[in-house]
């Protein structure tokens, strides 16, 4: 997907936030059914700073990207309102789950001590990156912390304050007054360390719910800049917890830890969201059915394992995101008729070199028919090639079917079918299906991500779609990760022996 100056070929819908320097918006791409949020602002408002933040936010964002941090998708200018109003936009990928202060606000004093640790650690995370960069967010709060689909997932966000850091001050100084750091309240500096004062506050914030510095304006900022007190740690924050808040809570900036310290603080050392994963694997399909994989690798060979780590997160939460948004939606009518089968494709190794043939599928062919197809569903064929060789590798002889059909009425709908190891794994609907290695992601109609109706065989069973949509949405992951059990174990009971997959659980 291109990065910047996308066409307006995309619908605005609801508004999902507000802040001091735009509104927020989710916003649907027409060309691809993509779910995104978008940040505009007015170009004739008076307030030209809301536009130069925004025009700040752009350009930081752009040079930026982890995955701890709300990732940029793209800007443009729209004419709306029958052409009266001009927006600059910024398109940024949605987050459904609210920001981690009104997840605070929510919780009460009902705080989860895990899930604070792991939102922490992501924050700390996203800091950690964006310092590399020379850059100093300037706002950090929990209304700037977007919340994952799972607990504990969080990422950064609103880099409409965020500056070069040239080791002065910024003037006049950036950010929410409750949480900014003495320094930045005295215009001394603004640095680094200034974030993670702040930090220090938003953790104190997401356990009690509210600011950790009570609001009486510039008495407060008096408290804040020109006395020696600290603001209260929450007593039901663990001895650990109170440590950590304490490392960054430090009037003297020098004192305070860094986020490479934070990080090994045994606070949050251990609570990266699902750090035992170490695969990666394409961050989205449709970025991924372009790139032919180089920049992954460029970006990220030297990357630490941590960080590798944290990427394979990322890319399995994506997966979630996308479909668990687009779950909901109507898609492709399965049982209509007037389908034709444009590729067909059967992978029977054992077979082949037994003489055999598989039974399991009636049109058993190793490369039959090819009628019409696209580019993408090419890379599908490609990779289910080298995923049935890793299968074999091991010894499987196994058997893989793809079937694609495409609507004969060029309505441009697919659907298809996949089977392996004689059994029938997914049946699915194909606007670009692509498989690497063991992640599987499916498209319909030229738009709409879906999982239900796709039946799994073996211990989970049954048609996704009953199951509503939090558990489609888990589901997709077991699919994931049904295939990826299966390569683990190849001719082994891969398939059938779901419920004992050490990695996702399942
Ligand atoms: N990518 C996103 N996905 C979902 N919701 C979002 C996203 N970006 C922003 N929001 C929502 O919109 C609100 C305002 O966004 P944001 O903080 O970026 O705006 P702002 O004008 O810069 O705010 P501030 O007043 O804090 O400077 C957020 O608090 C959040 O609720």
């Amino acid at each position: 997907m291109a990065k910047v100056n996308r066409q307006s070929n995309w619908v605005r819908g609801n508004c999902i936030g507000r802040g001091s320097y735009g509104t927020v918006n989710m916003a649907v791409d027409k060309s691809n059914g993509q779910v995104f949020a978008v940040k505009s602002v007015d170009r004739s408002s008076d307030f030209d700073t809301q536009l130069e933040a925004l025009e700040n936010e752009i350009r930081i964002l752009r040079s930026l990207s982890s995955p701890w941090m709300v990732e940029y998708l793209g800007d443009d200018t729209t004419l709306e309102n029958n052409g009266t109003t001009s927006f600059r936009n910024l398109h940024l990928e949605y987050l459904p789950g609210g920001t981690v202060s009104e997840l605070a606000r929510h919780s009460g004093n009902d705080v989860d001590e895990n899930t604070l640790r792991s939102s922490t650690w992501c924050i700390v995370a996203a800091l950690k990156y964006v310092h590399s960069k020379g850059i100093v967010h300037c706002d950090i709060k929990g209304k700037n912390v977007l919340a994952g689909p799972i607990p504990g997932v969080a990422k950064l966000a609103d880099f409409g304050s965020a500056a070069e850091f040239g080791g002065a001050s910024l003037s006049p100084p950036r950010g929410s007054p409750l949480w900014m750091a003495p320094e930045v309240v005295r215009r001394e500096y603004q640095g680094p360390e200034s974030d993670v004062w702040s930090l220090g506050c938003t953790v104190i914030e997401m356990v009690r719910g509210q600011p950790a510095w009570e609001d009486r304006g510039g008495h407060t900022l008096c408290r804040i800049g020109y006395s020696d007190e600290l603001p209260e740690i929450p007593t039901q924050l663990s001895e650990l917890g109170r440590d950590f808040v304490d490392k960054c809570l430090r009037r003297n900036r020098a004192e305070r830890w860094s986020c490479d310290q934070l990080l090994n603080h045994p606070f949050i050392s251990s609570s990266a969201p699902l750090n035992s994963i170490t695969h990666s694997s394409p961050r989205c399909v449709l970025d991924w059915v372009n790139s032919e994989f180089s920049e992954k690798d460029d970006e990220f060979e030297e990357e630490e394992e941590e960080e590798e780590s944290s990427l394979a997160w990322e890319l399995q939460t994506r997966c979630r995101e996308r479909i668990g948004k687009l779950a909901s939606n109507s898609g492709a009518i399965w049982e209509s008729d007037g389908w034709v089968t444009v590729r067909n494709l059967i992978c029977d190794r054992a077979a082949e070199e037994e003489g055999g043939t598989s039974s399991e599928y009636p049109n058993s062919m190793t490369i039959e028919e090819e009628m019409e197809y696209s580019d993408s569903i090419q890379i599908e064929m490609t990779n289910l090639e080298s995923f049935d060789t890793d299968t074999d590798s091991s010894g499987g002889g196994d058997s893989f079917a793809v079937v694609v059909e495409r609507a004969v009425d060029g309505s441009d709908r697919w659907r298809g079918w996949n089977w392996t190891m004689g059994t029938r794994l997914q049946d699915f609907t194909v606007g670009v299906a692509v498989a690497v290695r063991w992640w599987w992601w499916w498209r319909v109609d030229g738009g709409e991500w879906r999982t239900d109706r796709c039946t799994v065989a073996g211990a989970s069973g049954g048609v996704i779609g009953e199951r509503g949509r939090w558990c489609a949405v888990q589901q997709v992951c077991v699919d994931a990760w049904l295939a990826w059990c299966q390569w683990r174990k190849a001719g082994g009971d891969g398939l059938g022996g779901g419920g004992d997959c050490g990695e996702c659980g399942w």
